[in-house]
């Protein structure tokens, strides 16, 4: 493991931050219409930028998640390029840092691996029982509070975790994979174990994310990435109960511990339909993020309390600027139709920005989101 040079586990957390400068992903996220949509970006801090990738030729992906100096530098470089015009951070982490924290050997080289995924419940056992989430992700919390000053109160921190399905099911495989094979047989083979893990692994999530608040973070976010996989009964059955552990949890937590009552965030990617969506409705969540394959007229009556996230199809950024023109203009219409009722909504991707896209391109995409987010622009 990289020491972080300059990070002591013993320093406490100042919370002391600049006052904050603009407030509108937090208006959004709490229900509000506001005067335009406000616009981040899922990945935003990733290979397409050129500053991440010389940060990255000289240090491993989890040594900059590790050093709250790097993860701070790398969180700030959108903000820095696209100052104006992006509504929020994200601090530059990973979802695979909470199996990490449970014992697992996890390497990017680029994509994620597990050396010793588990194989059968018995693996279980090769699980800290215990985490103590201070010791193990103390780091996080460091970037994020270090995050929180260099931010200079101009936007929101978001801070997140991956939801319990998405992690077991990179635990099991090992990596990606395109059909998860091994993931499904633990649920169906194994389901009293896998629930039970699912529990286990929601747990910690609580502890993360309540601890990231602690440290400054201003919105939650949840990634289940591969909750479209599962049909929408076994969604319901699997997926959803840490989910809404997680949203309860959290909640209860932070008003224990007299902490800000953040916004809640879920993005559970494919599961967007109304028969999923009226399902995550349930879960305690602020805001429902949205994939490109739903329209936001089709799932409104599905989570008429939520606010909305999303949807432009994120291989839209690679058609150049009218591609990119047409699609916003077409997602601010139907997220802002007349014939709906006036309801929070955060622009963003239906998923994260891919490597390869022109940095110039996504400015593009924030414009045009300034331009045709504002009620008034819409025919
Ligand atoms: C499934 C998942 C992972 N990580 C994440 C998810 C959920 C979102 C999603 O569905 O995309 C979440 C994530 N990963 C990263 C962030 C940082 C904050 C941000 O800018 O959004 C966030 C929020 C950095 C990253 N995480 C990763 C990179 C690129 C790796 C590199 O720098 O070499 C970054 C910037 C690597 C990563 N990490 C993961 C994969 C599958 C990969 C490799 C493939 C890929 O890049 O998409 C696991």
């Amino acid at each position: 493991m990289v020491e972080p040079p300059d990070w002591n586990p013993e320093e406490p957390l100042s919370n002391a931050f600049p006052p904050l400068k603009n407030d509108l992903i937090l208006r959004a996220a709490r229900g509000e219409e506001t005067e335009r949509a406000p616009v981040w970006v899922m990945r935003q801090a990733g290979r397409y930028l050129p500053e991440f990738r010389a940060v990255r030729a000289e240090h491993e992906f989890f040594e900059i998640c590790r050093t709250p100096s790097l993860a701070c530098e790398v969180t700030l470089q959108p903000i820095r390029r696209y100052l104006g015009l992006v509504d929020a951070a994200i601090i530059f982490s990973d979802i695979l840092v909470v199996p990490q924290a449970m014992g697992m050997k996890v390497l990017m080289n680029p994509a994620p691996f597990f050396p010793a995924p588990l194989d059968t419940p018995a693996d279980i056992a090769r699980l800290r029982e215990d985490v103590d989430v201070r010791k193990e992700l103390g780091y996080v919390f460091a970037a994020i509070t270090r995050t929180r000053h260099g931010l200079r109160g101009e936007v929101p921190l978001i801070g997140f975790c991956g939801a319990p399905w998405t992690l077991l099911a990179y635990m099991v495989e090992g990596g990606g994979s395109k059909t998860l094979q091994k993931a499904k047989t633990w649920l169906f083979r194994y389901p009293r174990e896998s629930k039970a893990l699912l529990a286990r692994i929601a747990n910690i999530c609580v502890d993360f994310l309540v601890g990231q608040v602690d440290a400054g973070a201003q919105l939650l976010q949840v990634f289940d990435s591969w909750a479209g996989e599962l049909s929408p009964d076994d969604f319901a059955e699997f997926a959803l109960p840490p989910l809404r552990q997680i949203a309860t949890s959290v909640r209860a937590r932070l008003a224990e511990d007299r902490l800000p009552a953040v916004p809640l965030i879920l993005f559970a990617k494919g599961a967007n339909t109304p028969v999923y969506l009226s399902a995550a409705a349930t879960a305690d969540y602020d805001v429902l993020g949205l994939d490109w394959c739903v329209r936001p007229a089709d799932v409104r009556t599905a989570a008429p309390n939520k606010a909305l996230q999303g949807n432009l199809d994120p291989s839209r950024l690679y058609g150049g600027r009218e591609a990119i023109e047409d699609g916003v203009r077409r997602m601010c219409a139907t997220f802002r139709a007349r014939d709906s009722p006036p309801k929070g909504w955060i622009a963003n991707l239906g998923h994260g920005i891919t490597p390869g896209v022109d940095p110039n391109d996504l400015r593009w995409f924030f414009e045009c989101v300034h331009k045709y987010s504002v009620r008034s622009a819409l025919p």
